[in-house]
């Protein structure tokens, strides 16, 4: 941290101070709220009932002296002078004694009941009539009180005042003895009994509140009230309320535009004529009502700003106390931290302890002990810094060797890799231009890879076989299971397996059109961390297959003849010692030998000769059975093979079925041949040794004694 950064901050000092004069802040203005809330209020309610109370002290006032007026009219008129009057002078006489009682009785009259003043005070207005005049109307029946209103006769009769005369009227009818209405009477008060008694319910607190009293007609116009304001009408709020009957206290702006408290209420009884309905409102300005709570306002005000000076200088005072020693124990700290870095070396002085308050002392102990502490901390971690820079040092060398390392591996098998690839590329030419079909498999037989010579061999391209199971595509029914067989066999066993890996296996296989095809296969394992692979070479022995048949078929075949030569002979005869032998049937064998042939080659040729033998071979084998077997042993010797014989007969049936055959002439190309054959038969018996040598040793041996006897026969002959 910056010293324009400590600086900037503000201090301990202000901070207490500012903090203080906001706390004596607050509180003035709490107080101030409360007072605006609580106390004015108060006041205003306090005002409020006053002027109401002074508002009935004046309507109770009023009433009482109209009810005096009407309850004086009422005595009046039952007195006998008035009510059996001899003369005006005897009337007259009592009204005046009844005006002396109450000076305010301007004028008493009695009116005769046509309307023509009968008797009155001083004489005055006697024979007026004064029958249209509201007093006489109204107190023709019952007692009637007449409400304020100016002179009219009388205005010029009754002596000058300051103020024009005003009056309030009570009336009543007077009624003889014997009942009979007799006229009206009628009391004329002078309106300086209300101003009195307006004077007199104010003026004990006139000083104090300033308050008017207003006495309001039902229409508005004010008939008792500040000067000036009389005979004026006014309309306000406290006005419509005392006229609706209400009774209470408001606030509101009265026609000068000023506030004012206004305590309300109505006199008189409605609906009763003998009293009169007034407003009587009395006033005082608002700021006049409130001029305590005000007055308190201020003083509060004032003494929070006192307050609040002397607050502010004390904790002034009181921060600076607390933060000298603060400030002392900063100076030292900065002073130590101003050190130069390369000062370290030399033991730092140690921190001044600042002599002041408990707290003062215990924190300037501890920041001591904390720099001693930071001392041997800092020593630690120098020679910990030291020792880890040099295990960087270290490190970095180690990681810039093994990286050259890395890099240079990296370089070696990226060359790998192409080489890879390289190989992978020729691998796949190969495999490709390959004269053998090439298919891939996983452990489950699944193809992996197909070459193009498996593509022509088998009829599937690469792309439809790849993840195909290659025994259901290529296998015959029959050599499915035992193919899935040797496949698992093969993955559990892998290369330790030498059942079918590295030999070459001939099998027949199906291509997609159906067909059976011959191949050599030849099956590898090819163990890989990324699962093992079988690969197999298949080779088309078709051809190869046919080709063996065709040259095996030639060698057990006489080419001259077309009949099973030696060879196929020993194997046929062999069999058929055996199935007789099993069956329990003999069979026989013919030794036959042509007579004479060596001369017909002389003659003729050999290819004459050759015919011969083909046209001999020809015959025997139409003469004897389909299921008897013909063959030529050799030169012009032939061997038949009869087998199933019932009886040693059968045989000796045959060979002479086969005499006069042979014995017809053959039809060469340049001549026609007469020749025999000398025919021996031997023959096995299923208990008799199965030795062919034996057996076609006895044939030939028959077969030279028939030759012989049939030679002596021709030279007897
Ligand atoms: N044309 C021809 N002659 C053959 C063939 N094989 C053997 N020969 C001849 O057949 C003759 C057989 O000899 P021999 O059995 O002594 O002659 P042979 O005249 O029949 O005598 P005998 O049996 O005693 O009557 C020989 O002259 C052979 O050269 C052959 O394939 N074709």
């Amino acid at each position: 941290m910056s010293t324009t950064d400590r600086t900037a901050r503000p201090r301990l000092a202000t901070l207490v101070t500012v903090g203080v004069s906001a706390i004596v802040l607050l509180t003035v203005l709490s107080l101030l709220v409360l007072v605006d809330h609580f106390a004015i209020d108060y006041a205003e309610r306090e005002a409020g009932q006053r002027l109401q109370q002074l508002s009935w002290q004046m309507r109770d006032a009023l009433n009482r002296v109209i009810q005096k007026a009407t309850g004086d009219v009422a005595l009046l008129t039952a007195l006998p002078q008035i009510r059996d009057a001899q003369s005006p002078a005897e009337t007259r006489k009592v009204l005046e004694s009844l005006q002396k009682t109450f000076p305010d009785y301007a004028w008493i009259g009695m009116a005769n009941p046509d309307g023509t003043v009968y008797a009155a005070t001083q004489g005055l207005l006697e024979g007026v009539d004064v029958s249209g005049r509201d007093w006489f109307k109204g107190g023709q029946d019952k007692l009637y009180a007449g409400d304020f209103h100016p002179a009219v006769l009388l205005g010029k009769k009754l002596p000058q005042s300051s103020d024009p005369w005003r009056f309030v009227d009570a009336a009543g009818p007077v009624q003889r003895a014997d009942g009979s209405y007799r006229g009206v009477l009628c009391v004329h008060m002078s309106w300086g009994w209300a101003r009195r008694l307006a004077h007199n319910i104010l003026a004990p607190a006139d000083k104090q509140y300033s308050a008017d009293i207003f006495v309001v007609r039902g229409d508005g116009t004010v008939v008792l009230g500040p000067k000036g304001m009389e005979e004026q009408k006014i309309v306000n709020s406290s006005l419509a309320l005392s006229q609706a009957g209400a009774t209470g206290s408001l606030k509101e702006t009265w026609g000068d535009e000023r506030r004012y408290l206004t305590g309300y209420s109505l006199s008189g009884q409605k609906g009763d004529p003998a009293t009169l309905s007034w407003s009587v409102l009395v006033r005082q300005p608002e700021d006049l009502a409130l001029a305590g709570a005000r007055a308190l306002e201020r003083q509060i005000l004032l003494l929070g700003a006192v307050l609040g000076v002397v607050l502010a200088l004390a904790a002034a005072v009181v921060a600076r106390r607390l933060t000298t020693p603060l400030n002392a124990l900063s100076k030292n700290i900065e002073q130590r931290l101003s050190m130069p870095a390369n000062a370290a070396d030399a033991a730092p002085p140690e921190l001044v302890p600042v002599d002041s308050y408990h707290e003062v002392q215990v924190l300037s102990r501890a920041l001591a002990e904390l720099l001693r502490n930071e001392e041997v901390h800092l020593g630690t971690l120098r020679a910990l810094n030291e020792k880890l820079e040099t295990t960087v040092a270290e490190r970095t060398r180690e990681i810039a060797r093994k990286a050259l390392q890395l890099e240079r591996a990296l370089a070696q098998e990226q060359s790998t890799q192409q080489l890879l690839q390289e190989r992978a590329a020729e691998l796949r030419a190969i495999l490709d231009n390959a004269h053998d079909a090439f298919i891939a498999l996983d452990p489950g037989g699944v193809v992996l890879d197909w070459n193009r010579q498996a593509e022509r061999l088998l009829g599937w391209s690469r792309a439809e076989v790849i993840g195909q199971p290659l025994g259901a595509m290529v296998l015959p029914p029959l050599l499915r299971r035992a193919y899935e067989r040797d496949m698992r066999q093969l993955a559990e066993a892998g290369a330790g397996t030498e059942s079918v890996l590295n030999r070459r296996i001939e099998l027949t296989l199906h291509n997609r059109e159906g067909k059976e095809l011959s191949v050599e296969i030849s099956l590898a394992y090819v163990p890989r961390s990324s699962g093992h692979l079988f690969i197999a070479f298949l080779h088309d022995i078709s051809e190869r297959r046919s080709l063996f048949a065709s040259m095996e078929a030639m060698a057990l075949r006489d080419t001259l003849t077309g009949l099973p030569n030696r060879r196929a002979l020993m194997q046929t005869l062999d069999e058929a010692l055996q199935r007789a032998n099993r069956l329990r049937q003999s069979c026989a064998v013919f030794f036959l030998d042509l007579d004479r042939f060596k001369q017909v080659n002389d003659r003729y040729g050999h290819e004459e000769g050759d015919e011969l033998l083909r046209q001999f071979a020809e015959r025997v084998r139409q003469t004897v059975r389909k299921t008897d077997t013909v063959g030529r042993l050799a030169g012009d010797e032939f061997i038949v093979i009869l087998e199933m014989l019932h009886s040693d007969d059968d045989a000796q049936e045959t060979a002479d079925k086969l005499r006069p055959v042979l014995q017809q002439p053959f039809v060469l190309k340049t001549a026609t041949v007469m020749l025999g054959a000398s025919i021996g038969i031997a023959i096995h018996h299923p208990d008799d040794p199965a030795d062919i040598e034996m057996l076609l040793g006895r044939a030939d041996r028959a077969m030279y004694v028939n030759k012989q006897q049939g030679a002596q026969q021709r030279a007897r002959r």
